[in-house]
């Protein structure tokens, strides 16, 4: 095991890797709220100005994906997978880091060597109601790219468009017809067509069946599986859904909050998974039976603003396995409980009640001694109901009070805030690295 500034082939290259991202990242500039976003600055007339926030939604990302692979990408929504893949396009510019795509940085194509890049690299998006013009006929829908990149002449793009509307499960006779004559699945399929029109090597899937139906979701699958046979096709699959991703991807990048958390082939990330933000993902998987409740829902709380991340591990606020900060004298059972403590402080799950039955509920009766169980009883004791306060008793107040508290006490005294964590770790099977930035790795 070996802890690097984040995830790189072991031995510094891969002789089958078709792209290559490091230390990518894409940071948005916005306006912070209302009125929340104006600031008095005497310098300027009118002596007002806007304060812009930072949106770090890919903060340094770095992995490869190999020739002829399905490399899939998951993490809950907001944690920037679609900004990964449109920077991976170029149609959003990256703010740092390199994309090297077939050994050339793309940072340093111009001209022509662009526009035939852009042609090697094609997405396929969510929805094929909304990125399907309307106006169009699917015979132009599938040229239109071809038209962009000056490829063939028109009877060549036509007879390129049958031939494709046929390899994807159409007719070429559909050529004519347009959108809203077909199905979600064939509307897709169309999409897909119409990415594979420019020959590229590299096809970016974000969500793309993730609007379909899950029986026609499997035939798409099935599909592009195919596809990526004949064409030679590498895949980067965007979804949130984890059955699909186990279905297709051969590798599963873990992304959250901006960060690349895990990356293992994907038979080891579902049965051994390094990261707990991975556990939390593949525990909350619905199960497939209609009279179920849906997802069991391990995932505690939201995913925090990435204007304003976490320091240290992005997770740490919400994981179930924060590490115990060094400097107190805890046994298992008490850094245990005094975690599951912090949480419902700071998640304000805990019901209002009596000192001694908040010690009852979380600590069995006793606090843990030392400076911890002095951080703890004074904690309890802003939060019971049952202490006499007089009358400057402002519940709200004290809430912040116990949980600003507890919260710099342990959460921020914790290696998981402490330090970024970047392990590579050997994997169980075959010769391949994994990753997990995760400091329950570290030696
Ligand atoms: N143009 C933009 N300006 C400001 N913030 C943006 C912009 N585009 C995306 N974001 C923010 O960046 C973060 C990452 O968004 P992104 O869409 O990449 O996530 P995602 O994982 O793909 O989620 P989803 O599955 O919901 O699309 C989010 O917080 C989002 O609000």
């Amino acid at each position: 095991m070996d802890a690097r500034s984040g995830p790189e082939p072991a031995d510094g290259s891969y002789d089958d890797v078709l792209l290559e991202v490091d230390g990518l990242t894409k940071h948005f500039t916005q306006e912070s709220g209302f009125l929340g976003g104006l600031e008095f600055d005497p310098g300027s007339f009118p002596p007002v100005s806007i304060e812009r926030e930072r949106v770090r939604a890919v903060d340094d990302v770095s992995f490869a994906v190999r020739r002829g692979e399905t490399l899939g990408l998951v993490g809950e929504s907001g944690c920037g997978k679609s900004t990964l893949g449109r920077t991976i396009l170029r149609l959003l510019e990256p703010t740092d880091g390199r994309i090297v795509f077939q050994g050339e940085d793309l940072a340093d194509l111009g001209g022509e060597a662009l526009r035939q890049t852009r042609s090697d690299i094609q997405m396929v998006f969510q929805d094929p109601q909304s990125s399907l013009d309307p106006r169009m006929t699917v015979g132009q829908i599938v040229e239109e790219p071809m038209w962009a990149h000056d490829m063939l002449d028109d009877a060549g793009r036509a007879d390129r468009a049958r031939w494709l509307l046929e390899r994807v499960g159409l007719e070429a006779s559909h050529y004519d017809r347009y959108p809203h004559e077909f199905s979600g699945g064939q509307r897709q399929r169309v999409n897909l067509a119409r990415a594979l029109s420019v020959e590229p090597d590299f096809v970016v899937c974000d969500e793309a069946v993730s609007a379909l139906d899950v029986s026609v979701q499997a035939q798409v699958l099935n599909l592009m599986a195919d596809l990526q046979e004949e064409f030679g096709l590498t895949y980067l699959f965007i979804a949130h859904d984890l059955s699909v991703i186990r279905y297709v991807a051969d590798r599963v990048a873990v992304m959250y909050l901006g960060k690349l958390v895990e990356l293992a082939e994907t038979d080891v990330l579902f049965e051994n998974p390094k990261h707990p933000y991975t556990e939390a993902l593949l525990e909350s998987i619905p199960v497939p039976d209609p009279r179920d409740e849906g997802a069991r829902g391990v995932l505690e709380g939201e995913v925090p603003s990435p204007v304003d991340p976490p320091s240290g591990c992005r997770f740490r606020t919400r994981c179930p396995r924060l590490i115990a900060p060094d400097g107190y004298d805890l046994t298992d059972e008490e850094w245990t409980q005094t975690r599951t403590f912090l949480r419902a402080v700071t998640r304000r799950t805990l019901e209002p009640t009596s000192g001694d039955d908040i010690r009852r509920e979380f600590f069995g009766g006793d606090l843990p001694r030392g400076e911890a169980g002095d951080v703890l009883a004074e904690a309890i004791d802003l939060l019971a109901t049952d202490r006499d306060r007089g009358d400057d008793d402002d519940r709200e107040a004290r809430w912040e009070r116990a949980s600003d508290l507890l919260e710099g006490a342990f959460a921020e005294q914790s290696i998981c805030a402490l330090e970024e964590p970047a392990y590579w770790l050997e994997s169980e099977t075959a010769d391949d690295d994994r990753y997990a930035a995760c400091h329950l790795n570290r030696e």
